[in-house]
């Protein structure tokens, strides 16, 4: 494929923004990799390796890592903020103060915000002055970055307010083994993209208890569905759940032992506690800080979310993982169909 070369700053040497990094940097881009910790910025000019997040990857060399910020967005018009939700308005407040020129920013976190209930894009616009803002992008679905890094094919959406800009993110990372849709649907996307950190939570916890398969289909698809009547509530498409950064996430996050919020669940199924299991992660597990968002987002808009629902009091009011899997298979008699229908019913 004929493209430009542009010149790129992936902000957040994690392992998202690392891998994303490398998909850049094989389509040719001038990439400049940002992180806050100095030691793993050197790693990466001199070794090519960032072994705490990729193990066994060998980086392209046409990756460049940065340790200051202002360098880093230095000639550059776009960036990809590739850091964990708690550390957008930080990161971004810190672009605002050194940034003269607009910038397109690619977000590719999965979270919402607890309290202000806004999605990713939303604490965007509010965090970075208008002047400085070309456009938001989100770009999303089922990739983990261990994946990605080893270049096994993937597939994933962007989508936008301004879609011209989306089409022209789908360009820059489009390659044979990154494949990239559009989706003019930005709530679904953002909203698909967070909650489904929840039900992965809860798939780990099942699992973790030892209780299979058929527990896993049944939290993957009743989640799909407390995903879904919450997004059509919030103005998303019921269309984009059925996609990549529906059902496609929800079913690389449960099933995958590469998912941080699976492997987190895991371990709380077995027993042990939350604390204990964040500090092993070593990385971020998105999906605690969002069931909060997702227990005031279900007040808000009054919609029924069993699971999170559940999820929430193992997380924060200490109910036993056994003891919150009983509660939801004791619930009452109801029609499979009935809340979704009630929710597409309202919002024709
Ligand atoms: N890892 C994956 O496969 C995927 C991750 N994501 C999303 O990408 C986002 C980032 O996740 P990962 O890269 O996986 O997390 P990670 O835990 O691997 O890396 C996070 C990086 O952010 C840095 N960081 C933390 N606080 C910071 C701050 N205040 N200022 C600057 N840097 C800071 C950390 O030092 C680390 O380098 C999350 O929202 C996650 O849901 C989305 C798709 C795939
Ligand atoms: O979003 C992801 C895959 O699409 C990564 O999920 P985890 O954050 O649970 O590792």
């Amino acid at each position: 494929m004929e493209r430009n070369r542009d010149s790129v700053a992936v902000i957040g040497a994690g392992s998202w923004g690392t891998a994303l990094a490398m998909v850049l940097a094989d389509n040719e881009h001038k990439v400049k990799l940002w992180g806050h910790n100095p030691e793993q910025i050197k790693e990466i000019n001199e070794y090519h390796t960032n072994k705490k997040y990729l193990p066994d990857i060998h980086l392209p060399e046409g990756i460049i890592g940065f340790a200051s910020l202002e360098d880093a967005l230095f000639g550059v018009n776009t960036i990809i903020l590739a850091v964990p939700t708690k550390a957008i308005r930080e990161v971004i407040g810190k672009i605002s103060t050194i940034r003269k020129e607009p910038l397109t920013i690619v977000h590719v976190s999965k979270g919402v915000e607890p309290d202000t209930l806004l999605r990713i894009s939303e604490m965007i616009e509010e965090e970075m002055p208008a002047h400085l803002l070309e456009s938001v992008v989100v770009l999303s679905g089922p990739s983990h970055a261990e994946e990605v890094s080893r270049r096994y094919p993937t597939t994933v959406t962007v989508s936008s307010k301004n879609m011209e800009a989306a089409d022209r993110i789908q360009d820059l990372f489009i390659n044979n083994n990154f494949r990239v849709y559009t989706n003019p649907d930005i709530v679904g996307v953002e909203i698909g993209g967070a909650l489904k950190n929840i039900i992965a939570l809860a798939a780990g916890i099942t699992d973790g208890l030892g209780y299979g398969d058929n527990a896993k289909a049944a939290l993957i698809t009743r989640g799909l569905a407390e995903i879904a009547r919450l997004g059509m509530k919030m103005g998303a498409s019921p269309l984009t759940f059925s996609g990549l950064t529906g059902i496609g996430d929800l079913i690389v996050t449960c099933t995958s032992v590469h998912s941080r919020n699976w492997r987190a669940g895991n371990l709380l199924g077995k027993g042990h506690n939350l604390q204990e299991v964040l500090d092993n992660m070593g990385m971020v597990v998105e999906g605690v800080r969002t069931t909060k968002a997702a227990k005031q987002l279900a007040e808000k808009y009054e919609v029924n979310m069993p699971i999170a629902d559940a999820l929430y009091d193992v997380l924060f009011n200490n109910i036993n993982t056994k003891d919150a899997v009983d509660r939801l298979m004791a619930r009452g008699k109801k029609n499979e169909m009935e809340d979704l229908t009630n929710v597409l019913d309202n919002n024709l």
